[in-house]
């Protein structure tokens, strides 16, 4: 994977899903706005209107039922209690003027204004009536009759008016409610569907990173840690003998005349015979706690051991070297021995005042070469002047 490449499709990814969740955000946003606006419309508003023309209804019907006990009982008409039952039915008007201006409808209210100003009218001309002084009791009476009734009817036809205009506004809010809910469906499916596409790119960001992350430690031939790896390891065990005087052994070792296992053999049993060694190695590595063991170059293996003392280190080599050997794998060529044979240079920290990862690597290579010169199939400890 070239990340260079890769870099501007992971600024694409980035925005998109700031896109996608800023849009989620307002939807959600939205979708409760809606729901409170719901709430009002169809629910507290229009129950507050429908108490209010019930109330002027009966308010009205109050009004008729006190003139026919003020007829029965021959009462005057112009009584303080009658003028009151027009002031609350006005006071009434007020409110129902206020509960209509707060429906929020896509509806046309013109009608109901009129119906309103035109019960208004009637409640005026019957204030009006009732506050008039007048001679003639039987046409006074009659009059008042008629005034009442016709109160009566403008209310009625206001009421019902009213109350169907509520039915269509609820039922527009149903539609409206039912095309929320779809749209809360397709939200959540696209949320869903989302969270899949996004988890599944995660996923494969991390496979990448993490196989990218091996990549680079790791030795393709044998999977063993590479050269890199190594540098890496021994920089850090070196840091820590030098701070707190654990110390490191460094084995470094090379496959005895392996141009020549490589010329009668093949260099694919070459490479066989490499990644024989290393799944020996692998295996020393989880027997031995603190081992790690590397391809630091062709033929030539290392391994480091933080803990272990001067006096141990060719032991270990030694374990190393036949370990190897003992592998058997042929080597027709070799003046040495009938199998592959490793020879091993060691270096111990504890040989340097102030150690480095070069000084303590080239005493390793020194032992080594060394180990070479001895007749190789043998390990030899650095020696210091
Ligand atoms: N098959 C195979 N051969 C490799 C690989 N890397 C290095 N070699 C071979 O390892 C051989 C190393 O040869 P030399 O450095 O001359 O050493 P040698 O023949 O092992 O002899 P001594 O080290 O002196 O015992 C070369 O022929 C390289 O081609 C690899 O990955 N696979």
């Amino acid at each position: 994977m070239n990340l260079s490449k890769s870099r501007p499709f992971h600024i694409a990814s980035l925005l998109i899903v700031i896109i996608i969740l800023a849009g989620l955000g307002s939807s959600l946003l939205k979708f409760k706005n809606s729901i409170q606006d719901i709430q009002k419309n169809v629910g507290t508003t229009p129950h507050e209107i429908r108490y209010q023309l019930h109330q002027s209804i009966s308010q009205v019907a109050l009004i008729e039922q006190e003139m026919w006990l003020r007829k029965r009982y021959s009462l005057p008409y112009n009584s303080r209690s009658m003028i009151n039952r027009t002031e609350q039915l006005k006071y009434r008007i007020v409110n129902i003027r206020g509960t209509w201006g707060a429906l929020d409808t896509n509806l046309d209210k013109s009608h109901l204004w009129k119906e309103i100003d035109e019960f208004e009218k009637q409640t005026l001309a019957l204030e009006t009536l009732l506050r008039s002084p007048f001679d003639d009791e039987l046409e006074y009476t009659r009059q008042l009759s008629y005034q009442v009734l016709k109160l009566k009817i403008v209310n009625a036809e206001m009421f019902s008016q009213g109350s169907k205009f509520l039915r269509h506004h609820t039922e527009n809010y149903v539609t409206k409610l039912s095309n929320v809910a779809t749209a809360i469906n397709v939200l959540i499916v696209v949320f869903i569907l989302f969270l899949g596409v996004l988890s599944y790119f995660l996923l494969l960001i991390f496979k990448q990173r993490n196989k990218l992350n091996r990549l680079s430690k790791e030795d393709p031939l044998t999977q063993l840690y590479n050269r890199r790896q190594f540098n890496v390891h021994l920089r850090q065990a070196v840091e820590r003998y030098n701070r707190t005087r654990t110390p490191v052994t460094l084995i470094v070792f090379d496959v005895d005349f392996f141009k020549m296992f490589n010329d009668s053999m093949g260099h694919v049993a070459g490479d066989k015979a490499l990644q024989v060694i290393s799944k020996r190695l692998a295996s020393f590595n989880k027997e031995i706690s603190g081992l790690d063991s590397y391809r630091v170059g062709g033929e030539e293996f290392a391994c480091i051991y933080s803990g272990l003392e001067y006096e141990d280190g060719q032991t270990l080599a030694e374990t190393i070297r036949t370990a190897i050997e003992d592998l058997s794998i042929p080597h027709k060529l070799s003046t040495i021995s009938d199998n592959i044979t490793v020879s091993v240079g060691v270096a111990h920290s504890s040989q340097f005042d102030v150690a480095t990862m070069d000084s303590l690597y080239s005493a390793a290579d020194q032992a080594l070469y060394q180990a070479k010169e001895h007749g190789r199939n043998q390990s030899c400890q650095f020696k210091t002047d």
